[in-house]
């Protein structure tokens, strides 16, 4: 399960896994972003003299962390006073030890060697990963020291389409492992499919309380719904929804959305799935300024549709993009133009730079580059990330019912801290 170990003596072969299907949470562990897909494998470094055993490695980057934090280092383990730190060159991850020694790995090789099962076949321990489709200038966004190593979120594009997340309903159903590895996916990419799924409303009901209890919502609790307008909501048409997250009105968005297509007898209605953690590095790499305007001004929004709901947030108000204050990295998106309010509490020059920036944004957004569209179909269940991941539908004619269920973040990311680590690691981590 961990990762990544501090070097600490010379010519120590240690083995970093920067694997990016790491445990992490975006409010605790910092994580590494790259730019698009990267998943990185064991790393060896130099030649040993003396190999540290698994344990204490682990320990030791315990405490280094702790260190970092609490100034109490586990007396077993003697603690270099440097914390390990991590730059990015160009080309180049670098990690600073703590005797000041310093691994370099190029961005390329990181990617390259990723272990996770859809880059690297386990029994046949071959490389599934396509090396050439690995962009050139690939680089991490971020890179810091997280809980259980040196974690990376993998960022995606249109590509995702080769190998989408996927795992099996019995898996998910059947075994702690399987229900784990599927979390660790929505985690990891933002969503995940779930094929062999019964086309019914118990047995998808079910698969969505595997994680964790339905969240209630003015649209009740497990919905079943087709375009009869049975709420006043623009998802109970046949019409064409542009890539939004959900839930922009409430003070805390749903974390996880479930879809489950049962019945569809027409034409269009394929769904669009984007990686709205991508888009934002890519708008903060081309206009800077437009990243920190959507980061600033604050966006009204309400759900009104209905003659007996008027739903706000509190307060009125959130950015587009938000940070966490501590770390000042994106943790979540809400955006879905067609449910913001009027803008009636901005300046003048505010007016302007946030129809700037919008456009910005949107001109990314739009680039079929990132646009993953999938036809939906009974029997395979998308879950994705709220607070990351956007989605669209195209518009369509016809009979079509979906099925699904809205899931608190906290407590998905509870069922995933608790499924993935140790008690010990629960106890370190608090
Ligand atoms: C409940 N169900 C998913 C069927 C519809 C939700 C309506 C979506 C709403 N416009 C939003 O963006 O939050
Ligand atoms: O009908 C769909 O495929 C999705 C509808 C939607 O975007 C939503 O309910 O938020």
């Amino acid at each position: 399960m961990f990762r990544a170990f501090p070097r600490v003596y010379a010519n120590t072969n240690i083995s970093i896994n920067l694997s990016n299907n790491l445990l992490s949470s975006r409010n605790v562990i910092r994580n590494v972003l790259f730019r698009s897909i990267s998943h990185v494998g064991n790393i060896g470094l130099g030649k040993t003299s003396r190999k540290m055993n698994f344990n204490e490695k682990r320990k030791l980057l315990v405490n280094v962390l702790k260190r970092n934090f609490t100034e109490s280092p586990d007396p077993e383990v003697t603690i270099p006073s440097k914390p390990i730190t991590i730059s990015i060159e160009s080309h180049k991850l670098l990690i600073n030890w703590q005797d000041n020694q310093t691994s370099k790995f190029h961005n390329i090789w990181l990617r390259d060697h990723c272990k996770c099962e859809n880059c690297y076949h386990h029994k046949t321990k071959q490389r599934l990963v396509d090396t050439f489709k690995i962009p050139e200038d690939i680089k991490p966004l971020s890179a810091s020291p997280g809980l259980n190593g040196i974690e990376i979120t993998s960022l995606w594009d249109a590509r995702i389409e080769d190998c989408p997340p996927t795992v099996q309903y019995e898996d998910v159903m059947q075994t702690k492992e399987g229900l784990s590895n599927w979390l660790k996916k929505i985690d990891k990419y933002g969503f995940c499919f779930v094929d062999g799924v019964p086309p019914k409303v118990k047995e998808t009901e079910e698969l969505a309380k595997r994680i964790c209890f339905i969240r209630e919502s003015h649209y009740g609790g497990f919905w079943d719904f087709t375009s009869n307008l049975a709420h006043g909501d623009t998802a109970y048409t046949t019409l064409a929804l542009k890539a939004h997250t959900d839930n922009t009105y409430f003070t805390d968005p749903s974390g996880l959305q479930m879809f489950h297509l049962i019945e569809f007898e027409g034409k269009g209605g394929s769904s669009l799935l984007i990686d709205g953690f991508s888009i934002a590095r890519k708008l903060k790499m081309k206009y800077p300024e437009a990243y920190k305007v959507l980061s600033t001004i604050r966006i009204p929004t309400h759900s009104a549709g209905d003659s007996d709901v008027l739903i706000q947030p509190t307060p009125l108000a959130y950015p587009i993009l938000n940070h966490n204050p501590l770390t000042n990295e994106i943790y979540q998106i809400r955006y879905n133009n067609d449910d913001r309010s009027t803008l009636n509490r901005l300046t003048s020059e505010e007016i302007e730079s946030f129809y700037d920036s919008i456009r910005k944004w949107n001109k990314i957004l739009v680039d079929k580059e990132n646009e993953y569209w999938v036809q939906l179909e009974p029997g395979r269940v998308l879950i994705f990330d709220n607070w990351r991941v956007l989605h669209g539908r195209a518009g369509f004619t016809g009979h079509r019912r979906l099925i699904g269920a809205y899931l608190n973040w906290d407590d998905y990311r509870s069922k995933l801290k608790i499924s993935c680590l140790s008690r010990q690691e629960i106890e370190e981590a608090l």
